[in-house]
This record gives C-alpha cells, structure tokens and sequence, in this order.
C-alpha cells in the first residue's frame, strides 16, 4: 500500500476520508471526486485496523462495483481487496438471502427470477395472456414494493380500478412466489430487510459483520434501500455516503430524494461535507452544466468550479436526421483523433437517451470501422435476426464458411434435422472439405438417406441461385426488392412470429429486419432518396460486393481489440462515468426530455429529465458535442425536430470567459505584485 491513499486529496475530500468516528454525508457536484473518496476511504479504513471483510462499499451498477474493486485493487493490493464486500445493493441481499433466507421462510435453494420469468408469473396470476397487461402490473407492483407495501398495504394505497386490480393480482403473485420458493429483484431488498428488521439475531450478526458501510451514488437509493442500509448500520450508525441531488435519475423506479432530507434528522449526528472543486472538466463543460441544473429548484446549494482553465466550448451540431447526425458523430471522432496525438478509441462516448438510438450510430462506426461496444444495452449486430441475415450474406461471400452454413441452413427450420446435419459434418471432417462443398459429394449417399439428400440439395442450390442474384443486383432498390423477395422465399418474417412469444416483439424483430435490409440496400447506391425527400446519385454496387464489405466489417468489428472501442451507451448507464470526449446526441424535445405520445409533462418528470441532461454534460471532461436534429423519424415517418429546451438553458453563447474566482484573484495579485515591483524597479532606476 502506497504510504498515504489520500496524498492527493483535497482538504474537504480529506476531511471525508478521515471522518471515521461517525456517519457521513458528501454531497457534491458531478466530478468533484466523490467516488474518488470512498476508494481512498477503504484505504483509509484498512489502515485504522478495519479487516476487508468488515467494510462494505455499495454502488449502484455492477460494472461500478467491478470498477471499485479494481481501483481498491491498485490501492490497496489484490489480497486485501479480495475480502472487501464491494457489491450493489442487489448482490448484498442476495448474499444475505443465501446465509439466512431459512429465517424468512425460503428454502435454502430458492430461485431469483428474471424480468421474463416475472411477466410469466404474473399473467397466470392474473388470468390473461396479454403481455402489456402484466407488464404494467409489474411496473405497479415493483413500484409499491420499493416503496415497502405489502398487497394489503397497496390495496389500500390504490388510487384507482386499475390498481385496485393490481393489488389483488400482487397478492396472488406473491404466493405463488412462496410456493415456487421464489424471489423477484424488489425481493432481494425488501427480504433482507424484513429479517434484519424482525430478527435481531440476525440483526446483530450481520451489523456485527458489515461494520463499516459505504454508499456511493447515494441519491438514487429508493425507500427499502435506505431502511435496509440504516438496519445494517445500526446505532453505531459507521458509514459514508455521497451523492448528488441534481444527479437523481431513477424517480421512475422509485429513488427518492427524500433519502437525503432523512438523513440528517436520523442521524443527527451526521457530518455532511460539500466538495466543490471539479477535477473532471473544463471551464466550458462546467458552465454549461451548472447553467442546465441551474433552472431546477435547489435542495443544496453547490457551486462547482474547476482549474482547468475554460478549454474548448461545447460544440453544438446541427442534424438534418439520424443518419447525418450519426456521420457527424463519426467525423467528430475522426477529426479529433487526426488532430490529436495518443487519442483512443475508448476516450469517446456517444450517449442517448433510448436505447434505440444506439442502432444508427453502430452502422455509422462499422462503416468508418470504428471498433466500438454498445454498454449496457445489446448491441444491433448482437441480435439474433441480424445474425440470421449476416449468417446468410456471409454464406453467399464463401460457401465454405461452416458457421455460416449451420445457422443458414437451421434458420429458418427447412425439415433437416439435427441428425442430417451431425452426418454431413462428420462426412466433411472426414474428407476436409466445407458441409457445403460435402452436399455435393456423390458418396455422401454412403452416410445419408435419399431423401436427406434431396432437403441438403435444395438448400445449395437455392444458396448457388441467390448467389447468382447477388452477383447481378445493382442499386439500392433493386437490392431491396431482392432482398425482400429472399426474405419471402426462406419464410424469415413468419419464422419469428413462430419464435416469439408475442406478437409485438415478432413485430419489433421484424422492423429491425427491415432497417438492416435498407442499410444493406442503401449501401448498393444508384438513385438514393436521403431522409426528408431529397434524393442523390451513389455509384451501383452488387448484393454481393455490399455483402463483401459487410462481412469484411462484420469479422473486423468482432476482431477489433476489446478494450480500445468507442462506448455508446444511454444517459442512465452513464452515470458515475467519465469519457474525454463526449457526443451528447439527439438533444431534442421529445427525445430529451423524453416525452410519450400520451404524456403529460409534469414538472417533476420535466426536473427528472434536466438532472438527466446534466448527468450527461458531465461525463465530459475536454470536449463535449451536444447534437440536435433537424427532423427525425418517428414511428416510421418524418417529423421536424424541435432543438430542446435543455439547448437554451445551456446558454452557449454567453461567458466562456467567466474564471474561477480563485484563479481571478490569484491573478490580480500576480499583476499586483508585479506592476509594485515595476515601480520598486523604476525608483531604484532613478538617480
Ligand atoms: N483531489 C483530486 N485531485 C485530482 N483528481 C481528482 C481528485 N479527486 C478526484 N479526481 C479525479 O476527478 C475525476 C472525477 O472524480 P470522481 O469520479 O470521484 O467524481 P464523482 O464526484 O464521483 O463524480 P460523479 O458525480 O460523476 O459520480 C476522476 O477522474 C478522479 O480521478
Ligand atoms: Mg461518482
């Protein structure tokens, strides 16, 4: 370990760390080192005597606890870090679930289900086979159990019919939890905390274990979380937590913000330390975050400033669409790479606030082959029907390509079984040669029926005849339409309604087809009809050049070295990050703040949306481009983009030359040193 973690600390971010005697509170500003301070914290606590497996740190994802733990790692060496119990709050129920869930009634192998399995549970509990129906009863019911409610209590708590209905089914649901030995995600919290409150034993042993707890990202906690951290600390009440209001962003899963009010009258012996210096961005950045939280009413006051002097300013881009706006992206990194020694690919983000977003910017980055990671989201080349049609372009490129082949020829089904298809593989390992190039092998009799055969050959001989269709399709609509007519012929649409579960994600898999299929055909040129109507002249390729390419980009992209990508990712995952160069993209009304068609913007969703819009300002630390879009699409049309209001409130145009205060003074002293020792210097000239 190195001599002291906290060397380069500031003084309130010291005063943080050497608060050990009492709970704490450090509320500050995006960047101003809070995380910073509960790595060095650990350091600190390991230092005064604390054992690793007595210090608990919670974040919020677990790639940050990943990320914590590797920066404990650095400080404080693997075999110390090893023990530390550094998790989300989910993980640490879990882990106490797994000790004493006998005490709560759970056997001692129960089951955690996922969201899917949730949605199962609840349409038998509710009698209906209508997906939306139970998604919105899950929505309901998590909500109420985050708040603490129990069926009875949410009976009661019902506004309307509708969740009055939903309470009945929360209590069906949760006996069938009971029965099935089951536990949901909202479980993992409000069970550890159902023992630690009834149980004192229990209590008693885990306050016992976890005798130091920190929290980051503080703010975003929801009212079990709190209970459940305040159970765990008990009266000795030895912990650390740090956030920020104006980062809270999970309101709509039930975070609350009362969290941080409570906390000083629960604690009243609370220490609560502000940090104001920014390490991570520039002046610009800075100001325009400030400027965009500014407009929020103000739990605490925070002034951040920052050293680094005011740097580059926000770029503003202007888009005429998505798909400019995704080039533009490109540009910015290619630009700025070009300019710039030593620039990564991971120095950059492009951040959103939909998931969907995401799918026009990866084609962009794959076509400038860009390596780059979709974070927390999959990525649009993961998906399956994507994979399906790559599998088959892939195969028109090189028959020879057995991977390819196995995925054509299975999906859709076309009636070869497994059992034909493990033959033809072995035959072909035998005689090292392709499955495809084995098809055709006269002895493949000796291995396999007639009429085995016969389903083996209509396949090559459709894949031979597609080939030949690629090999002589030009243009962008030409491609379509034969591609649209291969779709039709493999029976590719009607394969995932067979496959999904319901019709509407049969529908969003399908409208994913039909993008990649105009991406692929776009790429084909001749007369190109751009967004918005206006129409260009591309040079013709082939279907099968453009696959060519495609599966060049395809096997690059899957190649490109894991660490050094361009992260895409939504504002949400975003959070507690940081990046050197920041695209914030489509800043637009509707878009963010989000709005749905059937909503009514309230003013504390409206707030909700502007922390979100800070959070992403802040990831930046030197140059930040908040793009907005001129029109763009929605559901399938074109509509104008209205630029966001968060834009404005940014106030780019203004200041730029506004100085940390310090460093004005630090100034004015240095000129007034300076013009006092021009004058000492112009008397002692004089005779
Ligand atoms: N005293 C310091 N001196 C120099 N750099 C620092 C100092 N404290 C923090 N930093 C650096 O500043 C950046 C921001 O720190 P950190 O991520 O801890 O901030 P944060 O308050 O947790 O931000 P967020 O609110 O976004 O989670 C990091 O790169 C960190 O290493
Ligand atoms: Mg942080």
């Amino acid at each position: 370990m190195s001599a002291d973690p906290a060397a380069t600390l500031n003084p309130a971010q010291l005063e943080a760390v050497h608060h050990l005697h009492g709970p704490c509170l450090v509320i500050a500003g995006a960047g101003s080192g809070k995380t910073r301070v509960i790595t060095t914290k650990i350091a600190r606590l390991l230092q005064a005597g604390y054992q690793a497996k007595h210090i608990a740190a919670i974040t919020f994802t677990n790639k940050a606890a990943q990320e914590m733990r590797e920066r404990a790692k650095a400080m404080v060496g693997a075999r110390a870090a090893k023990d530390l119990a550094i998790s989300t709050f989910h993980s640490l129920g879990v882990r106490l679930l797994r000790a004493e869930g006998t005490r709560v009634g759970l056997k001692e192998q129960f089951s955690i289900l996922d969201s899917d399995d949730v949605l199962g549970v609840l349409r038998d509990a509710g009698g209906t086979t209508d997906a939306n129906q139970a998604r919105s009863w899950q929505w309901t019911i998590s909500l109420w159990k985050n708040m603490g409610l129990n069926a009875e209590q949410a009976m009661r708590a019902a506004k309307d019919d509708n969740e009055r209905v939903a309470a009945v089914v929360m209590g069906r649901y949760q006996e069938r939890l009971a029965a099935y030995q089951a536990v949901d995600f909202d479980d993992l919290i409000s069970l550890p905390l159902k023992l630690l409150t009834e149980d004192a034993e229990a209590r008693g042993k885990w306050q016992d274990q976890l005798r130091y707890v920190l929290v980051d990202e503080y703010q975003d906690t929801n009212a079990v979380q709190y209970e459940l951290l305040k159970q765990l600390v008990g009266e000795r009440a030895m912990f650390t937590a740090v956030g920020d209001d104006d980062q809270s962003i999970y309101g709509w899963r039930g975070a609350t913000i009362e969290n941080l009010k409570r906390l000083p009258v629960d604690f009243p012996q609370l220490k609560v330390i502000p940090l104001e210096q920014n390490y991570r961005s520039t002046g610009a950045i800075l100001r325009a975050a400030n400027n965009v939280i500014a407009t929020n009413p103000k739990l605490f006051q925070k002034k951040l400033w920052s050293e680094y002097g005011d740097g580059e300013p926000v770029a503003l881009v202007e888009a005429d669409g998505e798909e400019h706006e995704a080039e533009r992206a490109v540009a910015r990194i290619q630009a700025i790479r070009a300019n710039a020694g030593a620039v990564k690919f991971s120095d950059f983000a492009i951040l959103y606030r939909a998931n969907h977003q995401a799918r026009i910017f990866e084609q962009a980055l794959r076509r400038a082959e860009i390596p780059y990671k979709v974070s927390g989201g999959q990525s649009f080349f993961d998906k399956s029907e994507i994979k399906d049609l790559c599998a088959w372009l892939r195969l028109l490129v090189n028959q020879d390509d057995d991977p390819a082949f196995l995925r054509a020829i299975t999906t859709p089904k076309r009636g070869i079984g497994h059992q034909t298809l493990g033959s033809l593989s072995q035959f072909a390992g035998k005689w090292k040669i392709s499955m495809y190039e084995a098809l055709f092998s006269d002895s493949l009799i000796t291995v396999l029926s007639k009429k085995a055969i016969g389903s083996l050959h209509e396949f090559g001989r459709y894949i031979n005849d597609f080939e030949y269709r690629a090999r002589n399709t030009a243009g962008a609509e030409e491609a379509k339409a034969l591609m649209l007519e291969w779709l039709k012929d493999i029976g590719y649409e009607q394969h995932l309604y067979d496959n999904e579960e319901n019709e509407k994600a049969a529908a969003a898999r399908w409208n994913n087809v039909l993008d990649f299929i105009d991406w692929v055909a776009k790429r084909c040129g001749g007369q190109i009809s751009q967004e918005g109507g206006a129409t260009f002249e591309e040079p013709k390729q082939t279907v099968l050049q453009v696959a060519q390419t495609i599966s060049v980009i395809l096997s690059l992209a899957e190649r490109g070295d894991e660490q050094d990508q361009v992260v895409l990712t939504t504002l949400h995952a975003s959070k507690g990050l940081e990046w050197p160069h920041v695209f914030l993209a489509g800043v637009n009304e509707g878009l963010l703040p989000f709005k749905a068609d059937d909503e009514e913007m309230t003013p504390q969703r409206l707030e909700e949306e502007r922390r979100l819009m800070y959070v992403g300002i802040t990831r930046a630390r030197t140059t930040l481009a908040v793009s907005t879009l001129r029109r763009r699409k929605k559901a399938r049309e074109m509509v104008m983009g209205i630029p966001s209001r968060f834009i404005a409130e940014m106030k780019l145009n203004e200041g730029g030359t506004r100085e940390d205060p310090r460093e004005k003074l630090k100034k004015l002293r240095e000129a007034f040193a300076a013009k006092g020792a021009a004058s000492a210097a112009a008397q002692a000239e004089k005779p």
